[in-house]
């Protein structure tokens, strides 16, 4: 039997669920992977197999989904240290790098999930690279939208060598995409893979008018990978 990719998600993400526990601060991902550990931690709750939990949520999207389902939740302000977040991510590489964003939260989801004891990702196999960025699929910056061209094309231009197209991420009626913290997104388009991606992160940090990629380096504790043969758990410094 083939499973969709949507069951591979909801297995991954219920499986990332077995690491809660109650009494615990838990950082709460977005997109469609995340939406279903946020569904099973609210299923727990009401069944009473989970107690006292605290959720942070990553944007307004899983604030209401958290919300309608009787999720307690709070903010960083109020909780800087979380103990466990669960995201999915849009590529894994085979350090447990990701690029995350293409849902468009990766601010919030970057310092919750930087405010984490431990950061479990979850994912289907398809979202597995050997290289993050290089797949010519979006690596999201999230902009001002103060002079977004400019920005855009400083962005190019520090990524030329990669053979980078930037644009501008649009969103309904062909308007610019407007994040939650009321910024742009400029997704950068990348043929070749980047290299050292330490060094490319601290570039694109640098540009003015820039605040913030969907690049997260070392961040992730735990990945979850479901795919057609079973769940693999890869943690942080063991070899796969
Ligand atoms: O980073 C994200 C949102 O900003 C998402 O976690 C990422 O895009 C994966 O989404 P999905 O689970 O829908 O495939």
């Amino acid at each position: 039997m083939t499973l969709t990719q949507d069951e591979l998600k909801r297995i991954a993400a219920y499986k990332a669920v077995d690491f809660v526990k109650s009494n615990m601060v838990l950082g709460l991902g977005t997109g469609s992977t995340a939406k279903h550990a946020v569904d099973r931690i609210g299923e727990l709750l009401r069944q009473g197999k989970l107690e006292n939990i605290v959720g942070i949520p990553t944007s307004k999207k899983t604030q209401e989904q958290a919300l309608s389902l009787n999720i307690p939740l709070s903010d960083l302000d109020a909780h800087p240290v979380i103990d466990l977040s669960i995201d999915g991510a849009d590529e894994v590489d085979p350090c447990l790098n990701l690029v995350k964003g293409r849902g468009g939260s990766l601010l919030r989801e970057k310092m919750i999930e930087g405010a984490s004891k431990k950061f479990v990702v979850i994912v289907d196999e398809s979202k597995m690279v050997k290289h993050i960025g290089g797949s010519k699929m979006a690596l999201p910056v999230e902009t001002v939208p103060f002079c977004w061209k400019f920005t855009a094309e400083r962005l190019r231009r520090v990524m030329e060598g990669y053979g980078c197209e930037a644009k501008l991420r649009l969103g309904e009626k062909g308007k610019a995409f407007v994040t939650d913290n009321g910024n742009y997104i400029v997704d950068m388009y990348l043929e070749k893979d980047m290299g050292d991606l330490n060094a490319v992160s601290d570039e694109i940090l640098r540009l003015p008018g820039v605040v913030e990629h969907g690049m997260f380096l070392d961040m992730a504790s735990t990945v979850i990978v479901a795919g057609e043969l079973g769940v693999k758990i890869k943690n942080k410094h063991s070899s796969y």
